[in-house]
């Protein structure tokens, strides 16, 4: 059985999608504040290691190798996202996501990116983990 990982075509698709991903990230209006905060006074430096990283969570979170290993939850402590963050940040992804795969692909991809949002906005926001109905919905709600 193929993993999502082949289907979209294994490691060259996973760069494609995350460069082109950030590419616009970096220059969206809601989202690129968020990113200079974070990656500080050398944005070069910040965006060589953040890349590969996404890269390898993207892969990893699509049933390739698994060569990402950290804290993806915790990691948006304190950058002070609102739900028009993850707004914007969906629908980048989205946009993306249609350009450059199938819509099968899309669709499983988009959907694991909503999971995501909801367990990192309840995070930040300080509420509890949402309840299997949460992530049903949230999964069913786009792409
Ligand atoms: C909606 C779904 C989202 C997903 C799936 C996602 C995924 C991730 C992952 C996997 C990491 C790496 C964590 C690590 O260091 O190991 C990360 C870090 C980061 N994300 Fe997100 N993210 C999302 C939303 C957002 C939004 C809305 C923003 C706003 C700009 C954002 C900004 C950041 C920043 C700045 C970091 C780096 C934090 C640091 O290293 O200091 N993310 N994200």
């Amino acid at each position: 059985m193929m993993t999502l990982y082949d289907r979209v075509g294994g490691e060259a698709a996973a760069q494609r999608l995350v460069h082109g991903f950030y590419a616009r990230a970096r220059l969206d209006p809601q989202l690129s504040p968020v990113f200079a905060q974070a990656a500080g006074g050398d944005p070069g430096r910040w965006w060589a290691q953040h890349l590969p990283k996404m890269v390898r969570f993207w892969i990893t979170v699509a049933g390739g190798p698994a060569s990402y290993h950290g804290a993806p939850v915790a990691a948006h402590d304190g950058l002070g996202l609102v739900a028009a963050h993850f707004d914007a940040w969906l629908a980048l992804w989205a946009q993306v996501l249609q350009k450059q795969l199938p819509p099968d692909c899309a669709a499983e991809l988009y959907g694991r990116a909503a999971r995501m949002r909801t367990v990192i906005e309840r995070h930040v926001a300080g509420q509890p983990l949402p309840t299997p109905e949460a992530y049903r919905r949230a999964e069913a709600g786009h792409a």
